[in-house]
């Protein structure tokens, strides 16, 4: 199998990158169908949510697969209502034993409870055998704070939006977890490409398009690549999936690294939880 690369987390399971995401375009739909295309492209990493209110469909595509439970890598994630209530109803709906990666959603979510308290209950479910790795999706420096330290498991995973135009709000969030040996995953990639663009990142894009032979979108995952962070994108085109999954990991320069940081840093854009941008 020809991944773009793959990440050690700190409890020393093996996380696959990039992730096929079933949130966004697919919330509240039938993803079985895009699920298999996913698979059967060759991607092995599933992203859902409860949120996304879709996990019977994604179970009905895994299973369509054929593909051995064990060579997938499965991550979902809690939303609202009690923790282990809701974690059980995922695993059924996703026709699953155990997943690979549990996270908390938002630190929204896991305010009634407390921090601390949700955290100690997905230790539990860790220690239950249920779960391989748990992790957090959303949490700002100051919310992980709270129970990094002294937690028994320290979160393997921080999802969080990453792409070159929330760098410039986001390289303190990511070294504090660096530092604490939390992978970054990133959702929204790319959408200096997607959703807005600006002329100077644009050319810079150009220029490196031409020096590495990479697309826009390689580039971009190539950047995060860079920083440590893995991936998490979708698409339901064929032929994007064909790149998603041969993407081979091309090492930029870190000068040019460094450029698109610096360009990107000019801009601030974020699409999702605004309240990444807001003190505790
Ligand atoms: N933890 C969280 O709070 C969040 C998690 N996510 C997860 O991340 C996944 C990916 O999120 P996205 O923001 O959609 O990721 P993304 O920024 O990678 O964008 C993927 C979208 O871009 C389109 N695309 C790909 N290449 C393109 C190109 N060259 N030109 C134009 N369009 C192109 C695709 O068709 C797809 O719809 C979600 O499905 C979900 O699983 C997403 C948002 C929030
Ligand atoms: O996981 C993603 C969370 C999210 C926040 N806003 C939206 C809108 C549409 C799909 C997913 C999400």
């Amino acid at each position: 199998m020809s991944y773009f690369n793959d990440f050690r987390l700190n409890d020393n399971a093996v996380i696959l990158s990039p992730a096929y995401g079933t949130g966004t375009v697919l919330k509240g739909r039938d993803a079985a169908k895009n699920v298999l295309q996913a698979i059967q492209s060759g991607l092995r990493h599933i992203d859902c949510a409860q949120f996304y209110e879709n996990e019977e469909s994604v179970g009905k595509g895994i299973k369509a697969s054929g593909v051995p439970r064990e060579e997938l890598y499965i991550t979902t994630k809690y939303a609202t209502g009690d923790i282990r209530e809701t974690f059980r109803n995922s695993l059924l709906s996703l026709e699953v034993d155990y997943v690979d990666l549990f996270l908390i959603h938002s630190a929204k979510y896991a305010q009634p409870h407390g921090l601390m308290e949700s955290w100690d209950l997905l230790e539990e479910l860790k220690d239950s055998g249920k779960i391989r790795s748990i992790g957090v999706s959303n949490y700002r420096v100051d919310d992980l704070k709270q129970f990094v330290d002294t937690a028994k498991y320290k979160p393997a995973v921080n999802q969080i939006e990453f792409h070159p135009f929330v760098y410039g709000k986001a390289k303190e969030l990511l070294s504090y977890c660096q530092s604490k040996g939390i992978l970054v995953a990133s959702y929204g990639g790319l959408s200096p490409i997607t959703k807005i663009r600006h002329e100077d990142f644009d050319d810079l894009l150009n220029k490196l398009s031409q020096k590495y032979n990479l697309s826009h979108q390689a580039l971009l995952y190539n950047w995060a690549r860079a920083h440590n962070v893995m991936v998490v994108t979708t698409s339901s085109k064929a032929e994007r999936l064909e790149e998603i999954k041969s993407l081979s990991g091309t090492k930029l320069d870190q000068e040019d690294v460094e450029e698109l940081d610096r360009i990107g840093e000019k801009y601030h854009h974020r699409y999702y939880m605004s309240v990444m941008d807001e003190k505790e």
